[in-house]
């Protein structure tokens, strides 16, 4: 079925905004629906930006990709950024969601309200174990694997969650393709191979933990001076009795839309 799927996009684009440009998208409208509780109706550049935690510059260019450019003096308009942004990630539609293998991540996410008030509805949940199906979770009883076909083309699926286990992640993202599913979010520490037409996201707390010891042996590092305790330059290259810092990892860079 994914090979029916029509190709809308060409090295890093899609629909013509880049992927960096999508990953933000989602930063923005969080920040936009914090300042329309606010009361806010229009907004800076600048202040979007701080609320988003992006420079100006990047927030400008990544709207102006959507055909918002605000208005010189005045910004944007809240409730029409919202809109904008909503129609091009396509939260103006409820996506129907599955997810499969529901033991300790499963049953959080199961549970977890901001799915639905970010305009995905759970459609179902689904196991391997006999003993774990049919036990109800936030209005959905747990179904067997093998009724994930019927499930998906009768709620017409086209988003799989898997918190299985990683040797069965695999499995199961072939299961969901074949299903008729073509995006997935992944939270199995491992990478899959799916067909092109088939998007995956990958969640992985340890990974970004791993980040952020980085930052932190970076800090403890400048912490010592540039010799180090040693005497000897630590984390980067001398040049001319300074260090030169290696460049650090940005989270949001780091983070790929397809391919993972
Ligand atoms: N992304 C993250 O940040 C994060 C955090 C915690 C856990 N995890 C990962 O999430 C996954 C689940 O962790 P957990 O602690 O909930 O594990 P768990 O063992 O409690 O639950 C896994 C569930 O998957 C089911 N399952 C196994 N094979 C299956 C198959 N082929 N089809 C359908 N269901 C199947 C099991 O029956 C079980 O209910 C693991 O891969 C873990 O590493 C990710």
């Amino acid at each position: 079925m994914s090979g029916d799927r029509p190709r809308i996009r060409a090295a890093g684009r899609t629909r013509g905004v880049p992927e960096a440009t999508v990953a933000r998208l989602p930063v923005y409208l969080r920040a936009l629906h914090a300042l329309a509780d606010t009361g806010c109706d229009t907004v800076s550049s600048e202040e979007l930006a701080v609320a988003a935690g992006v420079n100006s510059a990047k927030l400008r260019k990544d709207l102006s990709h959507l055909g918002s450019y605000g208005t010189r003096g005045v910004g944007y308009e809240v409730s029409l950024l919202v809109d904008q942004i909503s129609r091009a990630l396509g939260l103006t539609q409820r996506w129907a969601v599955v997810l499969v293998g529901v033991g300790n991540l499963g049953h959080a996410l199961a549970g977890y309200a901001g799915f639905a008030s970010r305009g995905f509805r759970i459609a179902a949940l689904f196991d391997a174990d006999a003993e774990r199906v049919g036990e109800r979770i936030a209005g959905l009883d747990i179904r067997h694997i093998d009724d994930l076909d019927r499930v998906v083309e009768e709620e017409q699926v086209s988003i799989g969650v898997i918190s299985t286990p990683s040797a069965a992640a695999q499995e199961v993202a072939d299961r969901l393709v074949e299903a008729g599913v073509t995006s997935i979010l992944n939270f199995a520490p491992c990478v899959l191979q799916v067909p092109d037409g088939v998007d995956v996201r990958k969640v992985d707390l340890a990974l970004e933990l791993q980040i952020l010891s980085f930052h932190e042996q970076r800090k403890a590092d400048i912490a010592k001076g540039p010799h180090g305790v040693n005497g000897t330059a630590i984390n980067g290259t001398m040049k001319g009795g300074a260090v030169t810092p290696l460049p650090a990892p940005r989270v949001d860079d780091a983070r790929e839309v397809v391919g993972q």
